[in-house]
């Protein structure tokens, strides 16, 4: 039995802009999916009492046939399980142990579909368990390369490097295409997060970004916008100057919002924060609903947040340094 985890993310900078290739700047932390993985004869027996459709259990037989023990749609299951089912695939491809059996337990502070990255935690944390459950250890970039084609194949070959990438290797990365890198010397920006409560499907949101880029050349002049708020958020990074910084993420929400993806929730989170004097606020992730993420050094956006309609939760992020790591 060995247990993982792995963190969660924000995105200082440029979600969606970078499933084109844009830059992207997201950034771990200190909230964790943990995934224990045991050996078993054969099939996959999944446990993740955190998964809404209320915490249930999902048997695989042999053929792969999911046997659940709640009464759910199919397709709702199997959009569930989807990314557990992706990641046991690439440990069996990884492992050459084609018929390897588990049992997977899964355990998240990650708020599901919120745009905190709780996909690429789980997927990242079950692929480093179920691998060494087999005695095989995989660097954290292996791990973050399988687990990019697990996401990739759950979202319909649309997906970015980012947000596996982070979360395996920890800190603060800077993604282009394939390449990804981690920045040294950002240090913990003062993050604040409200998350509404909800969820946003990000297969669904990033068909709509492409289908209003492949429409309107002005869509695809957005996404490229995106990238250079992000280059030009580089410069600043690193240096104590978070009004600039805090300016570019304001510029990154509204181009979001106009691609589509906030939210009246969203929206109404990211101006309370800059009511109460945060120097910047955007939507992170994928949107639709979820988690906005803001930058304050003094506690007035995150008492404005608390005290904010429609907010269900707010807390300060730290950056976390560490990725995927054997508990
Ligand atoms: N604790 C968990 N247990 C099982 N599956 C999880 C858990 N957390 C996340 N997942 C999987 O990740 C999906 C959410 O991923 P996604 O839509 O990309 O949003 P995000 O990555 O922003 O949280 C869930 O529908 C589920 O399949
Ligand atoms: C929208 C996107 O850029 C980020 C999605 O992040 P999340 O799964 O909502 O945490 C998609 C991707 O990069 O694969
Ligand atoms: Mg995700």
């Amino acid at each position: 039995m060995v247990t993982s985890s792995a963190p969660g993310k924000v995105y200082l900078f440029g979600e969606h802009a970078v499933v084109y290739g844009e830059p992207a700047v997201p950034c771990a932390i200190e909230r964790r999916a943990r995934v224990t993985a045991t050996e078993r004869e054969d099939g996959l027996r999944v446990h993740a009492d955190d998964l809404k459709l209320d915490g249930f259990t999902v048997e695989y037989d042999g053929d792969g046939d999911a046997r659940p023990d709640v009464e759910a749609e199919r397709p709702l299951v199997e959009a569930a399980m989807g990314y557990v089912n992706e990641a046991v695939s690439q440990v069996r491809e990884a492992t050459d142990a084609p018929d390897a059996g588990f049992e997977i337990q899964i355990e998240s502070d990650i708020p599901l579909g919120a745009g905190l990255g709780s996909s690429a935690a789980v997927v990242v944390a079950a692929i480093d368990a179920a691998t060494r459950e087999l005695g095989v250890s995989l660097s954290p970039r292996e791990i973050a390369d399988r687990a990019y084609r697990v996401e990739s194949a759950v979202q319909d070959g649309q997906a970015s490097r980012a947000d596996t990438f982070c979360s395996a290797v920890g800190g603060a990365v800077r993604v282009e295409g394939d390449d990804c890198r981690t920045l040294d010397g950002i240090g913990n920006l003062p993050f604040v997060i409200g998350f509404d409560g909800g969820a946003g499907d990000t297969g669904a949101l990033v068909a709509g970004v492409r289908r209003l880029r492949d429409e309107h050349d002005f869509a695809a002049d957005t996404v490229s916008a995106i990238g250079d708020v992000v280059r030009e958020g580089e410069n600043v990074l690193g240096t104590d100057d978070y009004e600039s910084l805090g300016e570019l993420m304001n510029f990154n929400h509204g181009l979001l919002s106009a691609l589509g993806v906030s939210s009246r929730s969203l929206d109404t989170m990211v101006w309370a924060a800059r009511d109460a004097g945060a120097v910047g606020a955007k939507l992170t992730g994928a949107g639709g609903g979820g988690c906005i993420v803001a930058l304050d050094e003094s506690d007035d956006a995150l008492t404005a947040l608390k005290y904010t309609p429609g907010c269900e939760d707010a807390f300060r992020a730290e950056l976390d340094t560490e990725g995927v790591r054997r508990e």
